[in-house]
């Protein structure tokens, strides 16, 4: 502290102005097009400093942990890759907060799959998204940092068929119970393991399961995991060691790699650093 009789050095207090890094002056943001709503509310394409695309979450009242969020977003800014959606930052001094990221052209990886024609989306280019979730997943395991919710409903997809994992670690912070839950109506039972249907023991072991199903999806071109059958069934299913059937037209190699994410025990699961080296082999050979 500066002695009372000597005026404060000129610099003091200007390092920050009145914004932290990953807080975002809401002046500098420009609201645009709806883009769809989730969990947290609506999302909308954003313009930031006049130039940079972004998308802009803005989250419904009462559907997060807001205080928790806001001291995790300093981590999340930090977590930069290029198949991660950059988050830019948040705007957290008013209500709702804004959760500002970078922004992907084509929408979630579910909706892209499922409104492109196949001819466009052969084996090569399933198996190189696949590849791209599972380095941006590779990128989270070396951080120790869990998804919890990995599908291909939360990945994004850019120009040239980028693909990047979205909301890693979010799900930690929504406060709805059917969500978070297993029991709940809205758990993503289909991509969880058995130590998360019995014990919600998050692992990034159990993200490999998950990404197990994520590429079951790619290969199915969008369909639901298990169809039509009711959450509380599949559950059972998946206790009785029951697993999702070998796509139609997918390479049996690949479907291996699936079967190897589906092991009961996670310590039998690869990770995702290996699975990366094991897709790529795939890539290289037989495609
Ligand atoms: C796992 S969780 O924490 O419960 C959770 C997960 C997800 C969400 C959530 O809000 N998701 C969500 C909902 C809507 C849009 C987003 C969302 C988030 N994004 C982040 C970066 N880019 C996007 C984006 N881009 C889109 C979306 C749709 C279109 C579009 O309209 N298209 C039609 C024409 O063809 C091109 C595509 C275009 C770009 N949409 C994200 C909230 C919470």
């Amino acid at each position: 502290t500066t002695p009372c009789d000597r005026p404060a050095p000129p610099t003091a207090g200007l390092s920050h102005g009145q914004y932290d890094k990953w807080e975002i002056d809401p002046s500098e943001l420009v609201l645009l097009e709806e883009l769809g709503a989730g969990q947290f509310g609506v999302v909308r394409r954003g313009k930031w400093r006049g130039r940079i695309d972004t998308a802009v979450k803005m989250m419904k009242e009462g559907t997060m942990s807001e205080d928790d969020f806001i001291d995790e977003a300093k981590v999340m800014t930090k977590l930069q890759h290029q198949n991660l959606v950059q988050l830019y930052g948040v705007c957290s001094k008013h209500r709702p907060i804004y959760i500002v990221t970078e922004y992907m052209r084509h929408g979630s990886l579910f909706n892209y799959l499922r409104r492109t024609s196949p001819d466009q989306l052969g084996p090569a280019v399933l198996l190189d998204m696949c590849i791209q979730v599972c380095k941006g997943m590779a990128y989270l395991e070396r951080h120790n940092y869990i998804h919890r919710d990995l599908a291909a409903r939360n990945c994004l997809v850019g120009d040239e068929n980028v693909v990047k994992v979205a909301d890693f670690g979010l799900a930690r912070y929504v406060l709805d119970d059917q969500y978070t839950s297993s029991g709940g109506t809205k758990f993503p039972i289909k991509w969880a393991p058995p130590e998360v249907l019995n014990y919600t023991r998050f692992s990034s072991k159990s993200d490999v399961w998950a990404f197990g199903v994520l590429m079951w999806e790619v290969f199915t071109c969008g369909k639901v995991p298990y169809g039509r059958v009711k959450n509380s069934e599949v559950a059972e299913m998946v206790q009785r060691g029951m697993l999702l059937e070998k796509p139609k037209g997918c390479l049996n190699e690949i479907y291996n790699v699936m079967r190897l994410c589906w092991r009961r025990l996670p310590e039998e699961r690869p990770s995702f650093r290996a699975l990366k080296e094991e897709l790529a082999v795939i890539a290289n050979s037989v495609l």
